[in-house]
This record gives C-alpha cells, sequence and structure tokens, in this order.
C-alpha cells in the first residue's frame, strides 16, 4: 500500500466502486433482472452519477466504451477474470496487461486474488507482477480479495474475511473488497487486520433498498472505506435512487433512515 496512490478512485478516502464485469464472471444471466443493462452505455450511464468514483470493467468493455465517458467517469482496469463456464479450482486469467490498461486512460487495476485455491501461488505471482508495473504508472491496485477453493469449508466466516483483507495489505494492494462477514464485529475484525489499507465491502446478490443500505451503514460504521457493487446498483430499475441512498450513507455519514427518507423512490422493507 502506498498513501494516497488511491486518490483517483477515492474521494474523502471513501471508495464508491461501481462494478460491471459481471458478463464474463457470471454471464448475461445477471442483466436479465433489467435487460438494457446487457448495454454497457447504460451502465456507463449510471457511472456518472456523482457517489461513483470509479467504474471496474474487462478489457473489451473498457476498450468499445471507456472512449466516450472519459470526461465522465474514472476507469479501474478490471486485469482478471473467469467465467461461469470454467469449472475448475479458482482461477483467473489475466486479459489484460497494466500498460494496456494505462495506455486507455485507467486510473487504477482491479485483481481478483482467490487466496486458499490450487492456483494461489501463480496467482500471487501474477499479483506481484501486476502491482509493480501499477505502481510505475502511478496507478492504485484493488484486490478482490476472495478465498475459495477445495480446501476452504467457508469463505465468508469472520477469520477467513479478516484473512483476506489481510492478504490485500502483505501483497500491496492499496484497497482490498471483501465479502461482508455477516457482523460488524466481523467486519471491523477485517478492517483492523488489514492496518492503514483501506477494506471495502463487496456488494453481493440484490437485496431490498432497507437491507441494503443497512449492511452498507453496518460496514461503515465498522470502519470500511466504502463499497464495490454491481448487481444491487445495476440490477435495480432507479440505480441513481440507490446511488443516492448510498452516497448519504458513504459519504455523508447519514442513518440508514435519513438515507431512505431523503431520497426519493427508495422503499423501507415491509
Ligand atoms: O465470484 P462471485 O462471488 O460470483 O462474484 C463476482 C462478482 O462480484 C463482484 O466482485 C461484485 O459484484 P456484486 O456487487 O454484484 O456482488 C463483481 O466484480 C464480480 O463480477
Amino acid at each position: 500500500m502506498i498513501p494516497g496512490a488511491d486518490d483517483a478512485i477515492t474521494r474523502d478516502g471513501k471508495a464508491l466502486i461501481l462494478a460491471y464485469d459481471h458478463g464474463l464472471e457470471h454471464g448475461p444471466v445477471d442483466f436479465e433482472p433489467v435487460p438494457q443493462t446487457t448495454d454497457p452505455s447504460t451502465v456507463f450511464d449510471v457511472g456518472t452519477h456523482d457517489a461513483v468514483t470509479a467504474i471496474a470493467v474487462q478489457k473489451g468493455v473498457a476498450e468499445a466504451y471507456y472512449p466516450s465517458y472519459e470526461d465522465d467517469v474514472t476507469l479501474l482496469a478490471k486485469l482478471n477474470g473467469t467465467s461461469n463456464l470454467w469449472m475448475g479450482e479458482p482461477d483467473s486469467a489475466v486479459n489484460w496487461s497494466v500498460d494496456y490498461a494505462a495506455e486507455l486512460g485507467a486510473d487504477a487495476i482491479g485483481f481478483t486474488f482467490y487466496g486458499g485455491s490450487n492456483h494461489e501461488v501463480e496467482m500471487a505471482e501474477e499479483f506481484r507482477r501486476a502491482q509493480e508495473q501499477a505502481r510505475e504508472h502511478d496507478m492504485g491496485v484493488v484486490m478482490w480479495s476472495y478465498p475459495r477453493g477445495q480446501g476452504l469449508k467457508d469463505d465468508t466466516s469472520p477469520d477467513t474475511i479478516a484473512y483476506a483483507s489481510r492478504l490485500g495489505l502483505e501483497l500491496g494492494a492499496d484497497i482490498a473488497k471483501v465479502k461482508y462477514p455477516g457482523s460488524a464485529d466481523a467486519m471491523n475484525w477485517a478492517v483492523q487486520s488489514a492496518g492503514d489499507m483501506k477494506v471495502v465491502m463487496s456488494g453481493g446478490s440484490k437485496t431490498s433498498d432497507e437491507a441494503f443500505l443497512s449492511t452498507v451503514r453496518e460496514a461503515m460504521d465498522a470502519g470500511a472505506s466504502g463499497l464495490a457493487v454491481g448487481r444491487n446498483v445495476f440490477q435495480r430499475e432507479n440505480p441513481e435512487a440507490i446511488l443516492d441512498g448510498l452516497e448519504a450513507v458513504i459519504f455523508d455519514d447519514a442513518s440508514v433512515e435519513e438515507a431512505l427518507g431523503a431520497t426519493a423512490g427508495l422503499e423501507a422493507s415491509d
């Protein structure tokens, strides 16, 4: 971690990264709830919301769509990724070089690291190359730190998520993106385990407005530095409303009630 290396993808030290690499990781099934999101332009439009500090996409989407948005969004180059068609031990192909990401205008790289996979050693070596090249270009480094593999029984237990965030610090990330470990105490343990490195929560599958904002509020109270989110934003008919709510919670320290109350279009659960 280098202090300040993530400045381009944070605001006031906080991040709201809009992840849109699902077409590779999960396939078009993730676009079915809001079919317009199959078109990357729709999600780049969402990414122009003030709350969004960076948009994370794969190479092909960056090449084709980022040039039309370069004045309006900050590009985070998701360097590696694997399709859901892959049935082997967790692994992730490096799909573009850091040099090429920099040439396209990226301010940061994102890299999935599956600690605990049988491919952990190769992935750590790939991360090392990418991290050092990112330093040459003054780019921030975000690790999608997702321990998983046949030896791991519970990939969201408090100890596993604390280990995930620590791996980010140990290997040289500026921000580690981790799955929510289920409680504020466990999230706090993950944040403490990362020292001065920032930890952001991963969005997960779509939940209600109130449930999602409550989890984000808990994560922030536990010391998280924000969120990297995909489906919980782009699978909503009104993604701007949830981004207004997230902006209130993450950047303005609003309560869930304040965020729901102040933001037209958001709903408390029944
Ligand atoms: O490996 P998983 O758990 O299926 O999720 C991978 C996906 O989750 C993310 O890390 C976060 O997206 P979500 O907020 O939709 O969960 C994406 O960047 C990625 O495509």
